[in-house]
């Protein structure tokens, strides 16, 4: 298992060692000790599973308390994932990081609690499955806008089209009204 930093330390893109055979391949996807070596020391309480067609966007969610940490993967498709930080006390506030997370490529990313969420579809569908600190808290669940421009996400659009969104993300709020965290 392999630990690609991005310019946000505390966000990990993280690439499983892939054992491929003439059956088809193994994957260890969640190991509590090796993830403690990679200086993950987590504790799940929630799996979740969402599928979603070529151009949904969902996000960028959050739960102001009981903030999640997210180990997130995709199993069909490809999506761009996008993490943003919202850590007042962090010196990458306000920043962002996208990965694209594939079927292919196994690749995960680690969102820690703190930071906004949200994924666009690339592929004509997606699985997408994550593994969440804390419960789902729906009193404290919130959405920060998809295409705040002073967050300046570059979602790459397929043909570049307007991505399809619930009523809740659309109506997500904008940089300067979201809740951050201290
Ligand atoms: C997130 C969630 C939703 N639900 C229900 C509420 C609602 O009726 C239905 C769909 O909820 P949502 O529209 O919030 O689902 P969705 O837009 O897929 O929400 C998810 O988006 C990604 C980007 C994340 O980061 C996740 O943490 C989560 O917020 O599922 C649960 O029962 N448990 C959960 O943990």
């Amino acid at each position: 298992m392999k630990v690609i930093p991005t310019h946000i330390p505390d966000v990990k893109i993280i690439e499983p060692a892939v054992f491929g055979d003439a059956r088809g391949f193994f994957m260890e996807t969640w190991n509590s000790e090796t993830f403690a070596s990679l200086g993950l020391n987590l504790t799940f309480v929630q799996d979740n599973h969402s599928r979603s067609t070529q151009g949904i966007l969902r996000g960028l969610h959050y739960q102001i308390q009981q903030a999640q940490g997210k180990l997130v993967r995709v199993t069909s498709g490809a999506v761009f994932d996008v993490a943003v930080d919202l850590r007042q006390a962090s010196p990458t506030f306000g920043q962002w990081i996208g990965a694209e997370l594939s079927a292919e490529n196994h690749r995960m990313l680690w969102v820690p609690p703190g930071f906004a969420h949200g994924f666009y579809v690339l592929s004509k569908s997606a699985d997408f499955l994550y593994k969440c600190t804390e419960l789902y808290a729906p009193q404290y669940d919130r959405c920060l806008r998809w295409d705040d421009p002073s967050v300046g996400i570059q979602w790459p659009l397929v043909k570049g089209e307007m991505p399809l969104l619930s009523a809740k993300d659309a109506a997500g709020k904008c940089w300067d009204e979201a809740d951050k965290f201290a």
